[in-house]
């Protein structure tokens, strides 16, 4: 028998994901925060639940916490980007010479923070454009379905484990140069998230609110871009992020979600990730700068986490 696969947060990624690996049979185990969570989730009889459209697929998937013990081959990884370190570290001791990861995490830099900590081992890295929710604590809402990429940053070939995917049916590619997608989708959600937050507003409507700024932040973001080796023009830029907001026009983004939850948001890993990038390399980016600063003093205002 294969080695079971572990999903690392049972949060809506996680039990989005967990639920296909059941459907087709694959033994996958959710890593859950707390004993208490882990109870819960055996009182609930193990039991997953998958809304698509109208259709409720019921799953088993055993949980855990990361204190279980036996050792861990393959781990994905879905909590939030802030809540990443901590996380590794506490399954840590269970990771071992050929143990392989996946994260999943939207922006960057918590994906660096993991390749360094587990340097010996491969860190694959995801990016996801599915959108899903919990309804429960055990119901995830499956809202919108997206292709996801996946790649290894340090570019060796694509490991044999991920034909799991497919038996799952994720719609899935893999990535040779992961690092760019995850730097497109960064800008573009530097150019459309902050502004739902500020101007408390779906993302369609960004444009009306980013009025003169919106020209000028994505030529500072093409301009990280090229510094970080994603040659991508101005003007594809901005088509890019254009074509999103119209995709997505009535929906809130993941960030304004966050805010109106009260949650804490992943700003350190797009702005605050961009904004120390253009720093790094020696770029003045008043628009991005202004528009990162105006997001702290709002989540400060809502007493929020300006990390
Ligand atoms: N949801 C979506 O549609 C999409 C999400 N993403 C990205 O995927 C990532 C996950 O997002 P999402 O699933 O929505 O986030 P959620 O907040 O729904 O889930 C995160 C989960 O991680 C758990 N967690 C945190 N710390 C630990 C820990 N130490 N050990 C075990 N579990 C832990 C949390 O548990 P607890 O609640 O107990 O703290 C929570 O259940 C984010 O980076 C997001 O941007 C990307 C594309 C789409
Ligand atoms: C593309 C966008 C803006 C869609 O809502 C997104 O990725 C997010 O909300 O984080």
């Amino acid at each position: 028998m294969s080695e079971p696969l572990h999903i690392l947060g049972g949060g809506s990624l996680g039990l989005l994901w967990a639920a296909r690996f059941a459907r087709a049979g694959i033994d996958c185990r959710l890593i859950l925060r707390t004993p208490e969570a882990a109870a819960r989730w055996r009182a609930e009889h193990h039991q997953l639940v998958l809304e698509q459209g109208n259709r409720l697929q019921s799953y088993s998937v055993p949980a855990e916490t990361a204190e279980a013990g036996e050792p861990i081959s393959r781990l994905i990884v879905a909590t939030k980007a802030w809540a990443v370190a901590e996380a590794l570290e506490g399954i840590a001791p269970r990771l071992h010479a050929g143990s392989q990861l996946l994260l999943l995490q939207n922006g960057l830099g918590s994906q660096q923070a993991a390749s360094e900590r587990f340097a010996d081992l491969p860190v694959l890295y995801a990016s996801v454009t599915d959108g899903a929710w919990k309804r429960d604590n055990n119901h995830v809402v499956w809202a919108g379905s997206g292709p996801t990429q996946v790649g290894d940053p340090q570019q060796r070939p694509q490991p044999g484990w991920l034909s799991m995917l497919d038996q799952a049916g994720v719609d899935w590619q893999w990535q040779p140069d992961i690092l760019s997608v995850l730097w497109m989708k960064l800008a573009v959600n530097c150019a459309i998230n902050p502004l739902t937050v500020l101007h408390d507003c779906p993302n369609g409507d960004v444009l009306r609110h980013a009025a003169d700024d919106f020209i000028p932040l994505v030529q500072e973001l093409q301009a990280l871009l090229a510094s970080q080796g994603v040659a991508v023009g101005a003007a594809e830029l901005e088509q890019r992020i254009r074509g999103v907001i119209q995709a997505t026009a009535a929906n809130s983004s993941s960030m304004r979600q966050d805010v109106q939850a009260g949650r804490r948001t992943e700003i350190d890993f797009i702005l605050g990730h961009a904004w120390r990038s253009a720093r790094s390399a020696g770029l003045l980016t008043p628009v991005l700068d202004s528009l990162y600063h105006r997001l702290q003093t709002h989540l400060h205002q809502s007493g929020l986490p300006l990390n």
